[in-house]
């Protein structure tokens, strides 16, 4: 065997294995309605349907990226059989928690007139906390220390508001690297038991310390004290105005790639696929920021919530401008 083989039968074992986790997953309708307006009957001149939810769309651009992912999803009824079918189909392995009832549809109504974007998401079956905590102790025994888990997205109806601070605890005691995507006092409790990443937008950031971030320094500012607090990685994304990131030894201001946008439906979800799948990959943190903010970009120029493909992020890569600000 030459050395590169074997450089890579060394790489592939010790490569980690990527699972993201998606509690409440959605199938997404993508609707084109022009001249959308609230009181009025509006129609729809184009549509798409899309296996959604955080986690889901995680996997996707994973997938895309050319890696491998397992999407663990509570899945119930015949729109859970069709998000598990629509993923199967693209290589994603798929863990279902199995539940009673119907997988909700998140409607996403764009404007391309008005240029808006509205999203009307239901909001899911109901699905107790003894479900959970069967699924965790599956997802435990699935898993290897140094596996990398991608918690993302609201919880279900039923499920605790603790639900991803007893995740992030009992994954990280096995060894496990927890990224953590969520908003609210799903994120706050999740935050207490120290996950390794979160991707918070900077709204979501500003909500959570209850403050104005009015630009670039105070948000690395803010990003410096939560990683003081315990998270290994902050990253901060700011839709079309790039990105800050944050670890204990560096703070990085990515600025946006300028691109034509079709959907900005997941396009936080793209950010963590990138460095979720960049952390496995073993990328240095200039790599994995550039890769983040092109599959960002690229993902926000496909329409619903279609990853895009790893030929447009690439030829993106190189658009993005990296300060280093500490
Ligand atoms: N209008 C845009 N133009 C270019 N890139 C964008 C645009 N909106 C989002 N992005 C990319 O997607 C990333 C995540 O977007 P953001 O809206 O902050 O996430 P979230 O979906 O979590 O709210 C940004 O950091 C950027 O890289
Ligand atoms: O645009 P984002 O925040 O990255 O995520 C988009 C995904 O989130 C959803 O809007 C669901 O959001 P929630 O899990 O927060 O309810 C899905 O319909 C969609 O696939």
């Amino acid at each position: 065997m030459d050395v590169s083989k074997v450089q890579s039968v060394i790489q592939g074992a010790t490569m980690p294995s990527i699972y993201t986790v998606t509690l409440n997953p959605a199938l997404d309708k993508t609707v084109r309605v022009p001249n959308f307006a609230v009181d009025q009957v509006n129609r729809i001149t184009w549509l798409r349907q899309d296996a959604g939810g955080k986690g889901i769309n995680v996997s996707k651009v994973i997938a895309k990226l050319g890696g491998e992912s397992t999407a663990i999803a509570v899945l119930a009824g015949q729109t859970g059989q069709w998000i598990a079918n629509a993923l199967v189909e693209n290589n994603i392995k798929v863990q279902a928690i199995t539940v009673p009832g119907e997988t909700r549809t998140n409607l996403k109504v764009v404007d391309t007139e008005g240029g808006t974007n509205t999203d009307i998401n239901e909001p899911g079956p109901e699905v107790t906390d003894s479900v959970l905590d069967q699924a965790l102790v599956d997802v435990v025994s699935m898993t290897s220390a140094g596996d990398i888990v991608v918690l993302s997205g609201s919880l279900p109806r039923g499920a605790s508001t603790n639900t991803y601070g007893r995740w992030t605890r009992a994954l990280r005691d096995a060894g496990l690297k927890v990224y953590l995507d969520a908003d609210g006092t799903a994120l706050s409790a999740g935050l207490e038991q120290k996950p390794s990443f979160i991707k918070p937008n900077d709204h979501e950031l500003s909500a959570m310390l209850n403050r104005e971030l009015v630009d670039v320094n105070a948000i690395a500012t803010a990003a410096s004290e939560i990683v003081a607090g315990g998270i290994d990685t902050v990253c901060v994304s700011m839709g079309g105005n790039g990105a800050v990131y944050a670890t204990t030894n560096e703070v990085w201001y990515a600025g946006p790639v300028k691109v034509k946008v079709g959907s900005t439906v997941g396009a936080g979800d793209s950010v963590v696929a990138a460095f979720a799948f960049a952390d496995a990959q073993g990328l240095s943190t200039e790599d994995a920021l550039r890769l983040a903010m092109a599959t960002g970009a690229a993902n926000v120029m496909e329409s619903g919530t279609q990853a895009a493909e790893r030929s447009v992020v690439d030829s993106l890569i190189k658009k993005v401008q990296l300060t280093r600000l500490h």
